[in-house]
């Protein structure tokens, strides 16, 4: 598919608050370039449907994983179909299984990458009180909330922050946890009651990082990508992914990772759960990454690390 160089690129994003922020930040960033672009929406399954649990929303095509890529299937199909040139997403929705002629080509800067409380009653998870009803839609927020804290009931949320947030103060639950990239994008920082270390819950691989797919075949668009790459963000969440990957989990894993720089080393810890929080697995791992197949070799380490001790138990027990 040839293109003429100075044609504005067509850059796909989801319709929702969040999905346009992160796509008109992946614009500007173009234009300031000097790049044209032109902003167009799809709308995906992972929109439609917003009731009912995520891991509910049937995926037609490859049944055997689930809920897997929602978010990111239709805009995949739009870049395969050359309707777009690329396609922003949050990176945590981007399935690992890579897809035939599509790759990431630019990872941006890392956004603050830790989960928050939005809550009335606590702003730390130990300050919540015995028996605190707490929302969240995601196994790894639920896995670790309760291999912390047993006592905490765990009730099912999702929808758009907007909606999350609605349904807390409507008193549905007494907390919810939110990724703070997502809260602070939409300019919500004044609900954030606490930010929750990563030591203490491991967020989700890729969380606060955006992924900029597009044709492997299509020069233009990826050297108009290029200048958007940040290497230290690319080579965490590159560990991140590959030990998701290494393991098998897919988006709805209770597995959380966390990969960051440590002057010129890259540390990564991840931890498996028992969806019920009762059983844990956690590893770490550091090294040098000059580049990013070191930085995939990391993520396997550890992930191999994780199978050694049984992890793939707790991974199939769902
Ligand atoms: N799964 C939904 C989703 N996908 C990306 C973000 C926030 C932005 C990010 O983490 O990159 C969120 C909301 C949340 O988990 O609170």
């Amino acid at each position: 598919m040839s293109r003429p160089n100075d044609a504005p690129l067509r850059l796909g994003t989801r319709g929702s608050q969040l999905a346009r922020w992160q796509a008109d930040w992946v614009a500007d960033r173009l234009r300031q370039l000097g790049q044209a672009v032109d902003i167009i929406e799809i709308r995906t399954r992972g929109d439609a449907q917003q009731t009912g649990p995520i891991s509910a929303i049937v995926d037609g095509d490859a049944p055997a994983t689930g809920g897997q890529g929602v978010f990111t299937k239709e805009l995949q199909r739009s870049l395969l179909d050359g309707d777009i040139d690329l396609a922003v997403h949050s990176l945590k929705d981007l399935p690992t299984t890579p897809v035939a002629g599509l790759a990431v080509a630019a990872i941006p800067e890392r956004a603050p990458l830790a989960d928050v409380l939005v809550s009335a009653v606590a702003t730390t998870i130990d300050g919540l009180p015995p028996r605190a009803r707490v929302g969240t839609g995601s196994f790894r927020r639920r896995a670790q909330l309760l291999s912390r804290r047993p006592d905490l009931v765990i009730g099912d949320l999702r929808g758009n922050l907007d909606t999350r947030l609605r349904k807390l103060d409507d008193g549905e639950h007494d907390a919810i946890l939110l990724a703070e990239a997502g809260l602070t994008r939409l300019g919500w920082t004044d609900r954030l009651a606490g930010r929750i270390p990563p030591s203490e819950l491991l967020p989700a691989p890729g969380q606060g990082a955006l992924g900029i797919e597009c044709r492997t075949d299509d020069a233009v668009t990826i050297a108009a990508l290029r200048p958007l790459d940040d290497f230290a963000t690319h080579a965490a969440v590159t560990a991140e992914r590959a030990a998701l990957a290494r393991l098998e989990g897919g988006c709805l894993a209770a597995l959380g990772a966390w990969g960051r720089w440590e002057a010129t080393t890259l540390r990564l810890s991840v931890v498996v759960l028992s969806d019920d929080g009762a059983k844990r697995l956690d590893a770490e791992t550091a090294g040098p990454c000059a580049d990013v197949p070191a930085a995939v070799a990391l993520g396997e380490a550890v992930a191999d690390d994780l199978l050694a001790r049984g992890a793939a138990s707790l991974l199939r027990a769902r």
